[in-house]
């Protein structure tokens, strides 16, 4: 069941951490079962080009699939995070200020932004705790922050394919998308358009890997090209349509910004120590983009912490595609002890 009203409307004046004002922004955000006592909320945070439609691209989740929700027990909240293009406030908006898109002049934002916009929306739903949080890659980045923020509200934290401190490799990768989008931006429409397509290209080298290409885009396809080659330009041109140019900047930044240490001392391991929630940390072993070092860094550090290795060639992109595994990590260590100790 879809709540009926999925806008939710920050205050006014939604101060950002940079000490910009966003002014009249809103949340596009989506309610699956109902919000009631005797149901255990799961909120989950999207990924990069997710959205707050969790069961289009997070299907394995839920029960009907072999997941660990079942609506008849839980309630899901997902939002689409700000700066996002899935409905939420974000660079291709009107600023109420100028009446025109902000376009580049959208502030940077942070996660740190991102989460306390979530802890607007769940004050307003009047929602005290949060059983399950879970999200992925820039995801689970905001839901590790919202721990820091709200140890109180938040019971169980699921960080998959996640970290504490945005790479230097990570960052490289985002640079060369966002060089790759400058290309296109004096362009017309078809040139912007292909510069988005080659930095979704580029993208899919670290959402990949070795492994999978090797084993599924060995060879070449009938018209000659080779086959990776091929696959490459298809998820570029897929993605053409589907996202905003402008929140691709806004968020790839955001993602690099990660750091749960900058302004708490720049200690990441005196901050991941601090945290209450009990943290089932999951990692990929393929993950090129958020190596398994770093969800292990994050278990190491987070006291009451676990991890769980995902076995797979897809590399990044497994956290999206091997989502039964990830329920049933979940119902081994959180559901099935819920009020026992990690
Ligand atoms: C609107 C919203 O609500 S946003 C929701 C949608 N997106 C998201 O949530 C973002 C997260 N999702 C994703 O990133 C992706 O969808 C994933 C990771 C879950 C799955 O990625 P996919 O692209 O489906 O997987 P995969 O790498 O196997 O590629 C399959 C596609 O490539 C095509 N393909 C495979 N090999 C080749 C090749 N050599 N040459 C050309 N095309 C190829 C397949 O035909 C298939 O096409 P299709 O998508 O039209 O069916
Ligand atoms: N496939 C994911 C990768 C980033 O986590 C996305 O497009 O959001």
């Amino acid at each position: 069941m879809k709540n009926p009203m999925p806008q939710h409307n920050l205050p006014k004046y939604f101060q950002l951490e940079s000490g910009q004002i966003l002014l009249g922004a809103s949340l596009y955000y989506e309610v699956l079962g109902e919000i009631s006592d005797d149901k255990e909320v799961v909120w989950v945070c999207h990924a990069f080009t997710g959205s707050a439609t969790v069961k289009d691209w997070w299907p394995s989740l839920f029960l009907e699939n072999g997941g660990f929700i079942d609506l008849e027990k839980n309630v899901v909240i997902c939002a689409n995070m700000l700066g996002s293009c899935y409905g939420s406030t974000g660079p291709d908006s009107v600023n109420p200020e100028t009446n025109k898109v902000y376009g580049n002049s959208f502030p940077n934002l942070n996660n740190r932004d991102a989460v306390r916009a979530f802890i607007d929306l769940r004050k307003a739903l009047n929602i005290s705790k949060i059983d399950y949080l879970i999200g992925g890659s820039l995801g689970g980045q905001q839901a590790l922050e919202w721990s820091i923020l709200e140890p109180e509200v938040i019971e169980n934290q699921i960080l998959v394919a996640s970290n504490a401190k945005h790479s230097s490799w990570g960052i490289a990768f985002n640079e060369l998308q966002r060089q790759a989008i400058e290309l296109g931006e004096n362009g017309n429409e078809e040139k912007k358009q292909k510069a988005l397509s080659l930095a979704r290209s580029i993208a899919m080298l670290s959402y990949r890997g070795y492994d999978d290409f090797e084993t599924n885009q060995n060879g070449k396809i009938e018209q000659g090209d080779w086959k990776v080659s091929s696959y490459l330009k298809y998820q570029g041109k897929k993605f053409n349509g589907r996202f905003s140019i402008n929140s691709y900047k806004v968020l790839s930044k955001m993602m690099d910004a990660h750091n749960i240490a900058e302004s708490r001392g720049n200690n990441l391991t005196a901050v991941l120590s601090s945290i209450k929630t009990k943290t089932l940390c999951i990692g990929i072993d393929s993950d090129n983009l958020f190596p398994i070092e770093e969800q292990r860094f994050m278990s190491e550090y987070i006291p009451n912490a676990i991890i769980e290795v995902i076995t797979s060639t897809k590399g990044h992109d497994a956290f999206l595609i091997e989502g039964n595994l990830i329920s049933q990590f979940i119902q081994k260590h959180l559901i099935n002890t819920l009020y026992e100790e990690i």
